[in-house]
């Protein structure tokens, strides 16, 4: 039984909040930043003006009667929300809808020039190609010799660190890349978790994907290196059917990572040939399902995802958005049970999230004392701590 059923779900509306700064400040910032970041027309830049009304003064409207997502929306809560207040609705539903409707702006859906053109592109590409993933990239050498076990936990600290690459965090948390990250986590569940992958083994890794580039190249690093120690026989990377909370990772991401591995000096580019030649098989598979952008918690996950999942040897759900998908978006006591929360969930999962929302669950009650004893409650969103938890399952 879930120890605190009736926690409340998060909502935008207390001015002050994180959430509310999201749909206040956030959100603004990244319609400027997209109007800014491609040659948009006219009719596009009115689109944005509209957006951008609607989503910090005016109400959430309908979509288009011809969208060819018009009747997931309305499953998913569209007819409850239209006609309400963006900041009076759940915030996990808000942000989502925001994103879906910044699409439709810029024509991403309508057929036409502007279709399948990512307004995030031009960010995504300039941290891809930055002098800071070289850097980490050849990193990657030093570590080819060491014990497995050894850069097992490097790559999975890697994977787990990379969370710190998101672009829309950045937009509104001034220096957020400069504070230092604070290397002890809050919880670790690394030994559960290499239990469930032991070398040998024949078993598929699930990864739901979070930000694409210093993010996703780490991801991706991570599965080579489990596929090559033999930890893993297959795994299946769910990223994001169209783009979403400006940097998760989209097919079109993963392409750019696996291309700039595979252009990589060093011990990188192995990696990127295991990957490419694990795509080339079938040992490593794509997967962007529309519930991957969905504005619900995957408590609501649907039946052809919900037997994916339980398949898997083990799914690792990456990041701050997938965290509060994963246990609920909702304000839960840090020490409520994460196993309590995740119990809908139907096999092992993992995650791996760096702290950038209020939703935490799993902290012993020493560990949320020192953190606030230490920092107020900034720790939840300043990202610079982070957490490996796992609920092995039942
Ligand atoms: O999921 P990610 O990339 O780790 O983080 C997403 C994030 O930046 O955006 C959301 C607020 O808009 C929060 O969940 C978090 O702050």
């Amino acid at each position: 039984m879930p120890d605190t059923p009736a926690a409340p779900v998060i909502l935008g509306d207390v001015p002050g909040s994180f959430p509310h700064s999201v749909l206040a400040e956030r959100h603004p910032a990244i319609i400027r930043q997209v109007r800014e970041a491609l040659p948009y027309g006219p009719g596009q830049h009115r689109a944005l003006d509209e957006l951008l009304e609607s989503c910090t003064q005016g109400v959430i409207e309908p979509l288009p009667e011809d969208a060819d997502d018009l009747g997931r929306w309305r499953a998913w809560g569209l007819d409850e929300y239209a006609g309400r207040s963006w900041f009076d609705v759940p915030w996990l539903w808000s942000e989502s809808y925001f994103y879906r409707r910044l699409l439709e702006a810029v024509g991403y859906f309508t057929p036409g020039p502007w279709q399948g053109i990512d307004p995030f592109r031009p960010s995504k590409r300039a941290e891809l190609d930055a002098p800071e993933t070289d850097e980490e990239l050849a990193a990657l050498d030093a570590l080819r010799d060491r014990p497995e076990p050894e850069r097992a936990r490097a790559l999975l600290h890697g994977s787990l660190w990379g969370n710190r690459a998101d672009l829309g965090f950045r937009l509104s948390a001034a220096g957020a890349e400069a504070a230092r990250p604070v290397p002890a986590l809050v919880a670790d569940d690394t030994g559960t978790l290499w239990s469930l992958l032991p070398p040998s083994a024949t078993g598929t890794l699930v990864l739901v994907a979070d930000n694409a580039g210093r993010e996703l190249v780490p991801d991706l690093l991570l599965i080579a290196h489990l596929l090559e120690a033999g930890r893993i026989g297959r795994a299946v990377l769910h990223v994001k059917p169209y783009p979403y909370y400006v940097s998760d990772a989209t097919t079109a991401d993963v392409v750019d990572a696996l291309r700039r591995l595979t252009a990589a000096p060093g011990a990188a580019a192995g990696y990127g040939r295991v990957l490419w030649s694990a795509m080339a098989d079938g040992r490593l598979t794509l997967r962007a399902h529309p519930f991957s952008c969905a504005p619900l918690p995957y408590a609501d996950q649907p039946g052809d995802l919900r037997a994916e999942f339980a398949a898997a040897t083990l799914t690792v759900v990456k990041g701050d958005l997938n965290y509060r998908r994963l246990v609920g978006d909702r304000l839960r006591p840090p020490t409520a049970s994460f196993r309590d929360a995740t119990a809908h969930f139907p096999g092992p999962v993992a995650a791996l999230r760096t702290l950038k929302s209020d939703v935490v669950t799993g902290l012993t009650a020493a560990t949320e004392a020192a953190l606030v004893a230490a920092e107020g409650q900034r720790w939840r969103t300043g990202g610079t701590h982070a957490l490996i938890q796992v609920n092995p399952g039942p």
